[in-house]
Formats: C-alpha cells, sequence, structure tokens
C-alpha cells in the first residue's frame, strides 16, 4: 500500500495519495495510486474495472472502504486513525454521467447552490468558460444534454472544490454535442488551477484531455504515469485501445498555409509536422494524436509522394504482440520525440528493418487529429 503522506513538508499540497480496499459483490476494489496535484488524470479501463467504485470512494460516497484517501495531508478517509470525512466536507466537486440539477431552481439558482460567498469573483470566469451566461434564467427541464452537463460542471466548480472528479461526463452525447462539450471541458480545464479526475473509457477522448493516466483493470491499478508515456507501451496496447494505439505529439504553430488549408507545427525538436489547417494562433503550443496504423515507413526518403510529412526516424525498439502475430508494433525516435507505429510482419521482412536503423516516416497531413 502506497505510505500515507505522514510528513505535510513532503506531500505536494493538492496531490491525491490512496491505498484502498472494498469487496462488492464478488468483484475485489484494491487500488493504490499517488497523483499529481495538477492537471487531468483519465481514469481509464473496461467496463467493470473498477472506475466509477473508485471514484465513489474518493468521494466519500461510499463507506464500506478500508484504507486511506489523502488530498495533500488533510485525511478524507483513514480507517486506521477512525477518520471518515463526509462527501460535502471533502470540498471535491463531482460530475456524473447525467446532471443531476435541481429542477426546481433557475440554472442561476443551481449554480449559486453551496457556492461559499469567496466563489462568488470566480462566477462570471466560469459561465464564461462554460459558454452558459444567456442560460441563467432558464430551468433544468428546459435545456439539452450538452447545455444541462455544461451547468453541472459549472455548479461542481463554484463549490470551490480542491479536486473536481467526472465520471464518463460525455456519455450519451451525439457527435456534434459530445465534441463541444469536449472543446469547453479542456478549455477549462487549462484556465482553472483545479487537479482533475476524469473517468472514461473512450481512448480518444481521454487522449485529448489528459496529462496523465491511470489504467484500472479488474479492481486494480495496472498503470499509473504521463498519458504520453504510457501510451508508448507495448504491454498495454491491448488495454489502451488495441487497434487505435496512437501517440500524442505536441509542438508549437509556427505558419499557416491559408491557401492550402495547412497548418505547420514545429515539435521539440528539428522537425515539423504538417496537418490540417487549425484557427490556432502562431506561438501556440497544440496536441496532435497520430494512430499507429497511419505511418508508413521507406528505407529512403521518397519523391514525387503525396505524403506531406517525411520525417527522419530510428527505430528503437519493435515487438510482435501475441494476440497480433502478423503485425510488427514499432517505437520510432524522431530527435527527442517518440512515435508508434506498425506494419505488416511481411513489410518489416521484405525491407529488412532492424532496431537502430534510420528510416522516413512517411505519414499524411490528413492522419493527424489535433485535440
Ligand atoms: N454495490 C455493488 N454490489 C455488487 N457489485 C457491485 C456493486 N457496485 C459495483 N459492483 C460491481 O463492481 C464492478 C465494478 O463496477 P464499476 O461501476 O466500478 O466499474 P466501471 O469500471 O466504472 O464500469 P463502467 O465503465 O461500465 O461504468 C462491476 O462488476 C460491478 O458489477
Amino acid at each position: 500500500m502506497a505510505n500515507r503522506p505522514s510528513d505535510p513538508n513532503k506531500s505536494t499540497p493538492g496531490s491525491l495519495t490512496l491505498a484502498v480496499k472494498q469487496q462488492l459483490g464478488q468483484f475485489q476494489l484494491a487500488a493504490t495510486l499517488d497523483l499529481p496535484g495538477s492537471g487531468v488524470t483519465g481514469l481509464f479501463g473496461a467496463s467493470g474495472s473498477g472506475k466509477t467504485s473508485l471514484l465513489r470512494l474518493i468521494a466519500g460516497l461510499d463507506k464500506s472502504a478500508e484504507g486511506h484517501i489523502y488530498i495533500g495531508d488533510r485525511a478524507l478517509l483513514d480507517t486506521q486513525r477512525g477518520v471518515f470525512i463526509p462527501p460535502h466536507r471533502r470540498r471535491i466537486g463531482v460530475v456524473f454521467q447525467e446532471a443531476r440539477l435541481f429542477p426546481h431552481y433557475q440554472v442561476r439558482g443551481n449554480l449559486t447552490y453551496g457556492m461559499p460567498r469567496h466563489a462568488t469573483s470566480r462566477f462570471d470566469e466560469i459561465i464564461g468558460l462554460l459558454g452558459i451566461e444567456a442560460l441563467l434564467e432558464r430551468m433544468p427541464g428546459t435545456l439539452s444534454g450538452g447545455e444541462a452537463r455544461r451547468v453541472a460542471i459549472g455548479r461542481a466548480l463554484l463549490s470551490d472544490p480542491q479536486l473536481l472528479l467526472m465520471d464518463e461526463p460525455l456519455t450519451g452525447l451525439d457527435g456534434a454535442r459530445k465534441e463541444e462539450l469536449l472543446r469547453y471541458i479542456t478549455r477549462l480545464t487549462q484556465q482553472v488551477d483545479i487537479p482533475v479526475v476524469y473517468v472514461s473509457h473512450d481512448p480518444e477522448e481521454i487522449s485529448a484531455i489528459a496529462d496523465h493516466l491511470v489504467l484500472m483493470n479488474k479492481g486494480q491499478v495496472q498503470a499509473s504515469g504521463s498519458l504520453s508515456t504510457l501510451l508508448q507501451r507495448f504491454d498495454l496496447t491491448h488495454q489502451l485501445g488495441g487497434f487505435d494505439a496512437a501517440s500524442l505529439l505536441e509542438g508549437e504553430v509556427v505558419a499557416h498555409e491559408e491557401a492550402y488549408g495547412l497548418t505547420h507545427l514545429a515539435l521539440d525538436c528539428d522537425h515539423q509536422l504538417v496537418l490540417p489547417g487549425t484557427s490556432a494562433p502562431l506561438g501556440r503550443r497544440l496536441r496532435v494524436r497520430i494512430l499507429a496504423r497511419d505511418i508508413a515507413l521507406a528505407l529512403t526518403p521518397p519523391t514525387n509522394t503525396s505524403y506531406r510529412n517525411q520525417l527522419n526516424a530510428t527505430i528503437s525498439d519493435f515487438t510482435i504482440l501475441p494476440e497480433a502475430p502478423y503485425t510488427v508494433e514499432l517505437r520510432l525516435s524522431i530527435g527527442t520525440v517518440a512515435l508508434r507505429a506498425r506494419l505488416t510482419r511481411k513489410s518489416w521482412d521484405e525491407m529488412g528493418l532492424k532496431q537502430g536503423m534510420q528510416v522516413t516516416a512517411l505519414i499524411r497531413s490528413v492522419s493527424f487529429n489535433a485535440l
């Protein structure tokens, strides 16, 4: 079990530390975690892996666990010391799959319910970030699903929490509403300095929002670390999306080709990517996602191709996973940046590829998904 932060000087303010055990019928949750005190942690795992159960324990909605949960050096639960802080005193904001608004209060009343006086100054900023200014006098029953969730997020934030928990907040929304709400949530998490634990079983959603990833499997924490690092791990390929194994790259917008609708992104090394045009201003940092299966390799830089991205790369590692014996999983390094790729075993053999070889990674610009 993880150590309790007994020395307050050693615990990071706001960081969540827990080691809990709970029996739920046949299911046993046994989770040990130490999360960063800022940014977004994606809590990811198959259906029934224990994500919601863990979130309920953190929020204090379930009393039947043993162990401890701390935020910094503040105990929320410590069964050895007989500590259980009730949910309303934990200073944790919770957003569930459904909005759970009070039906007889206007949106404004829902937002200000439970808002401490010192949070009043944040009201305008938060409703602005969530784009709900025009909804304040409406009744919850008249809101769309996406609007109601934005109000629920606003209410959770205005309760002045030290931690925000979100349990699949996009569930049940259609494609366009989902994207819109994801954009609001991403913007919010970038501007509001409160750590967020975000539960989802959608790899793309997690890639868009999370900095840190916790992978749950059968009630246990299988892996915890920075999202981009865990995405590079071959052994987690299956759990992290399988066929959709991807890499996250981050860079700075350095040029727009208006006439062709293309944007140039400088990676953290000497390389540039060309992607579909974005409205991001020059100098803005952008995160892009690229699927392993969208990368092709050539032994020498080809001429006359339609690939807009031709990057000098080194094969840093490779493996053949038992569940996919006819494909080769590769890790490429492009300067300091790591990139996952996947080839058929036949291409690997015919090209005579080996670890340490220099190759050219070919990527069509349309394959990049700006997040
Ligand atoms: N009160 C309970 N009694 C018995 N079993 C329970 C109880 N609560 C949860 N479980 C079981 O614990 C397991 C984990 O459930 P949990 O809802 O935490 O999973 P999850 O990862 O959030 O899944 P999903 O992605 O489907 O929401 C499931 O097998 C569930 O049936």
